[in-house]
């Protein structure tokens, strides 16, 4: 993305990065709302973090498989609704299991919604190295159990719509994937700044 530029939403989209504990989810989609805020003519943009769902609406949920689906639907039902409101849904929510993120693609589809699975695919050995909450360190101090990718089920994506390993590279990098990727499917485009504001040139 250059100065000379700026990118607007042709309609909404929910992306939602799938992934483990510390694997990037977060701090991707953050850099993604920032790169949005900043570059574009008006864009909206909205985060539903998984830790702040769970805070708030999904406080009464825990971690089994029947809670971490009824997350899932959850937060895909509010994605749903916001990316058909024009708003660009980055959803950093771990999701494990293939069922609730076909469920949630399949309830967009019904309703003309985009959805993209970004499968954050950062190693195991990675999200515990870098423990930024410290629940790897707990979880073989026996302290947190069911902990995702260590004694909990991660079913990963077979076909996701981009792949993101965030082992290598910065967040910004990881970004700027994504929005190419939605400039691909037409969610993207950017507007050359610098032609006649009466004839834009856009790509
Ligand atoms: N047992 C266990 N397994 C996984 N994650 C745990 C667990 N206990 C607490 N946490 C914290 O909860 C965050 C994951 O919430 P999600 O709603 O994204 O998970 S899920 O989709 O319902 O599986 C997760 O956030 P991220 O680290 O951002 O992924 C953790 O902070
Ligand atoms: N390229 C990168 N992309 C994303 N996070 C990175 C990257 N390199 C290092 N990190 C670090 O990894 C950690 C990822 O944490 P977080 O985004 O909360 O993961 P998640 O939401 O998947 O649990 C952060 O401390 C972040 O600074």
């Amino acid at each position: 993305m250059t100065a000379d530029r700026s990118l607007r939403l042709t309609r909404g989209a929910t992306v939602w990065l799938t992934g483990l504990s510390g694997a990037g989810k977060s701090t991707v989609a953050g850099a993604v709302a920032t790169l949005v805020a900043g570059e574009s003519t008006g864009a909206e943009v909205e985060v539903l973090d998984g830790d702040e769902i769970r805070r708030t609406i999904s406080s009464d949920l825990g971690f089994s498989r029947e809670d971490r689906d009824k997350q899932g639907q959850r937060v895909g039902f509010i994605a749903e609704l916001l990316s058909r409101h024009r708003v660009l849904t980055l959803v950093p929510v771990i999701a494990p299991y293939s069922e609730t993120r076909a469920a949630v693609r399949a309830h967009h589809a019904e309703r003309g919604s985009a959805f993209f699975e970004v499968y954050v695919s950062t190693p195991l050995q990675e999200c515990a190295r870098r423990d930024p909450k410290g629940l790897y360190a707990r979880a073989a101090a026996g302290e947190v159990k069911g902990l995702t990718g260590v004694d909990d089920v991660y079913e990963d994506p077979e076909t996701p719509d981009l792949r993101i390993d965030t082992t290598a590279g910065s967040p910004e990098t990881a970004a700027d994937r994504i929005l190419e990727m939605l400039h691909e499917a037409g969610v993207v485009e950017y507007v050359d700044d610098t032609a006649n504001s009466e004839n834009p040139v856009v790509s």
